[in-house]
């Protein structure tokens, strides 16, 4: 073993002992770790200064009591979190999950990926999560407020439109925006540039709410591309039915392809004639219902119970936009079967590590979440930009940036894997090329 891998496994070591019980966290930390090695044998000074150790414990770690009171009279608790994890190269910026699921492992995972995959967008912006098992499904409208300017009333205290810039995530939308833009608004007075993802009407951008599916399909479009291959006539099994989902379907449609599936935890859709996102949207942002619905009202749609994963049939491109570890590696090992050549990740960290095996062991090429759904936070980082100047672009100038900005992001992670000859792994190329910005600035600040 080199001493450099000596290195990464001694860090990994420390993880181990340090947060045994948090196993969302080891997976995405020892992913990132493992692809490593090539450029820290490029940087001996970074591991001479032990550069790994604090790339992998977040600067702050907040955890709160977040106290509401259900429609019923009845008083509930919930907990909240905030994990700033880097900021070597910008304020803090990451969504807020609001999902029965949320713990410390799940936030940290979160907020670590969000630092690489925010060095990649190339724009100024820090590493951070944050959120709560709060489960809004069933909630009513008041509810929720109540939930969020309960939130907002801890959260204001470690946010700023230069400290840390939170935005949506699974579970926060446009409506818990406005809610905790409200709250944070009566405590502390009108900072339009301490959230993203914000209403049209106070500060938000266009095209934020479709940045990250469209950013996914042209992140995706890249790839295929630098294959000497298009998107026209491809089928995309997509899993999911939220924010991400929806607008991957929308631009997958425009690119000429064929999406034949979308999903939601209880099970899935399956329509060979191209799912009509413009349904599933209504279905899913105003009428709040299950995706089962989709199957009610378009004859060529059938709907299963299930994972969209375990569902045989023919197709090209696999877009997971639901959540994290959806895919095994039995899954991955039907996607082969299948047929597929190519996966690109909507949501955050949405294969195994058995799964991601598959995928390398077979030559279906792959692009990591980091990369491929970078395009919501790149633009938020644009509506950051907007705030600053008091002005609001057009759709079509955000809309343009985003599509270079996530052509560059596919175009620095195949030049990293070229520069290490990796041989087409665009995972450890994006993790190199993401990791490499982070470390030059933080060496350059020295130790702080
Ligand atoms: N909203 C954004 O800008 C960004 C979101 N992401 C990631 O994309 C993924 C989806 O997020 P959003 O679309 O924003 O959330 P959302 O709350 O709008 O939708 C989530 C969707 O996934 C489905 N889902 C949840 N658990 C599932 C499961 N176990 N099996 C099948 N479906 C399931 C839900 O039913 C829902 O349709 C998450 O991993 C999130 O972290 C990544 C980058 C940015
Ligand atoms: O827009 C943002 O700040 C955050 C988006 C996000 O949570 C993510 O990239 O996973």
């Amino acid at each position: 073993m080199s001493n450099v891998q000596k290195y990464i496994e001694s860090v990994k070591d420390v993880i181990q002992h340090r947060d045994p019980n948090q196993p969302e966290f080891q997976q995405a930390v020892f992913t990132v770790l493992d692809s490593l090695a090539p450029s820290l044998e490029d940087h001996p000074e970074w591991v001479e200064a032990d550069l790994l150790s604090r790339l992998v414990e977040p600067e702050r770690a907040i955890q709160f009591q977040v106290p509401w009171e259900s429609d019923d009279g009845k008083f509930h608790v919930n907990r909240g979190f905030r994990v700033q994890f880097n900021s070597a190269i910008g304020p803090y910026k990451g969504g807020l999950r609001l999902h029965p699921s949320v713990n410390l492992s799940i936030v940290k995972f979160l907020g670590f990926e969000q630092i690489l995959k925010n060095s990649l967008t190339a724009l100024p912006i820090g590493g951070a999560k944050g959120g709560s098992e709060f489960d809004p499904k069933g909630k009513s409208d008041n509810e929720i407020m109540r939930f969020c300017q309960s939130f907002m009333t801890e959260l204001q205290r470690h946010i700023g439109p230069d400290l840390d810039v939170p935005a949506g995530d699974i579970g926060v939308g446009g409506r818990e925006i406005g809610y905790l833009f409200g709250a944070y608004k009566r405590l502390r007075g009108y900072q339009n540039g301490v959230l993203t993802g914000k209403g049209l009407t106070f500060g938000g951008s266009l095209a934020r709410t479709e940045a990250t599916g469209f950013g996914l399909l042209y992140y995706t479009n890249a790839l295929v591309k630098a294959q000497g291959d298009s998107l026209e006539g491809k089928r995309i099994k997509i899993s999911g039915a939220g924010n991400v989902a929806t607008y991957a379907i929308q631009k997958a449609t425009e690119l000429g392809a064929k999406v034949i599936t979308v999903s939601d935890s209880n099970g899935y859709i399956y329509d060979p004639k191209g799912i009509n996102y413009k349904i599933v949207k209504k279905i899913k942002e105003v009428e709040r219902s299950r995706i089962k619905e989709y199957a009610d009202q378009v004859a060529s749609a059938e709907y299963h119970g299930g994972s969209v994963w375990d569902f045989d049939v023919d197709y090209d491109i696999a877009l997971p936009c639901a959540t994290q570890n959806e895919i095994s590696k039995d899954q991955a090992k039907l996607m082969i079967k299948d047929g597929i050549k190519y996966i690109c990740e909507g949501a955050n960290m949405p294969s195994t590590p058995d799964a991601i095996a598959i995928y390398r062991e077979n030559r279906v090429l792959y692009g990591p979440a980091k990369a491929a759904n970078a395009g919501g936070v790149a633009v938020s980082a644009l509506e950051m930009s907007q705030n600053s100047e008091r002005l609001a672009w057009s759709f079509e100038d955000v809309d343009g940036r985003l599509k270079l900005l996530m052509e560059n992001i596919f175009a620095k992670s195949e030049a990293a894997d070229k520069k290490y000859g990796l041989d087409k792994d665009y995972q450890a190329g994006a993790n190199i090329a993401g990791f490499e910005k982070v470390a030059t600035a933080m060496m350059t600040q020295g130790l702080v």
